[in-house]
């Protein structure tokens, strides 16, 4: 179906996802989308400048602002890159002015996620913690394979990040433990282990165990480790840039703005997988 012209904006714009996505919209010209708002936290000392000088493109005649209300009639979906609670506010905005939204954002506590569901009822979502098509290749892969050998095997998640990651487990991390736990039946709170530090006792059968690594620059690489006596299963994926992240978002962005309904998304819908 043909996508009619739309216009985004990005809150975070400044950020390393926000600067992103607006290269891979400027470099890859998307007849169907326009960038209408870059925007960022209040007091940003580069409001008012051009966000394409800001991050090394050139002038491409958008000015920063730190107002999402100074933009409402000027875009029809918002993709956000932020934190928790600044997307909470945003989705707040989107649902009283009726604009689709693709968040990005991870590190939502389940008091957030309720908040997200109620929003989905008025408006159209897409959230995922992970945009990469390679993530979500595996997380299906997962829903089909973990049965098997979920009882038998125990179950690690490695997540590793650049040193500047605020929150830990990784959201991917997490969205594995939960299409695991999902998929064997298992309650996930129960089953998530994220410390295993002052325990005296061995490891229990089908805990989910994570682990994250902050280290220098690393984009994110994401672990799965199946381990039985005598063998092992390790499924891997590595980001080396932020570019999967940036098509992925920009695909899910294209996905909802096809769509007629309100509701909560992700990339499985989008990818039809
Ligand atoms: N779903 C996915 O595929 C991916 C998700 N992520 C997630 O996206 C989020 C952002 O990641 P990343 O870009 O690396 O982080 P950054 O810290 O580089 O970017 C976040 C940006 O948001 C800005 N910001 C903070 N508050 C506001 C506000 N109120 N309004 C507008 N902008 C604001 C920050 O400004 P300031 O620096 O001044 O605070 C910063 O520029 C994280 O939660 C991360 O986990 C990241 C990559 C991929
Ligand atoms: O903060 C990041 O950089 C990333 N965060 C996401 C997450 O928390 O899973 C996705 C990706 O790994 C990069």
């Amino acid at each position: 179906m043909q996508i009619q012209p739309f216009k985004i904006a990005i809150s975070g714009a400044l950020g390393k996802m926000g600067k992103n996505l607006i290269k891979e919209l400027y470099t890859n010209h998307y007849k169907d989308i326009s960038l209408s708002a870059a925007i960022v936290k209040k007091g940003n000392n580069l409001v008012k400048k051009d966000i394409g000088k800001a991050i090394g493109i050139g002038k491409i005649g958008i000015s920063i602002t730190d107002s999402i209300k100074s933009k409402e009639n000027n875009f029809d979906l918002l993709i956000d890159f932020t934190n928790p609670n600044n997307t909470i506010k945003n989705l707040n905005f989107c649902a009283l002015n009726n604009k689709k939204i693709v968040i990005g954002t991870t590190g939502f506590s389940e008091a957030h996620i309720k908040i997200i569901k109620t929003f989905s009822k008025s408006i159209g979502i897409v959230i995922s913690p992970n945009y990469s098509i390679g993530i979500n290749i595996i997380l299906n892969l997962l829903k089909k394979t973990t049965p098997i050998i979920g009882e038998k095997f125990d179950i690690e998640i490695v997540d590793i990040h650049h040193r500047e990651k605020k929150d830990a487990p990784s959201g991917t991390s997490i969205e594995i433990g939960k299409v695991i736990s999902k998929s064997m039946n298992w309650n996930f709170h129960e089953k998530a282990i994220y410390s295993r530090n002052n325990r005296t006792e061995k490891r229990k059968n089908n805990e989910i165990g994570f682990s994250s690594i902050r280290a220098g620059d690393i984009v994110g690489e994401h672990k799965v480790i199946f381990a039985n006596s005598g063998e092992q299963i390790e499924i891997t994926h590595k980001a080396t840039n932020r570019l999967p992240f940036s098509k992925g978002a920009i695909q899910a962005a294209q996905w909802l703005m096809l769509q007629k309904k309100t509701g909560l998304f992700n990339m499985s819908n989008v990818l039809n997988i």
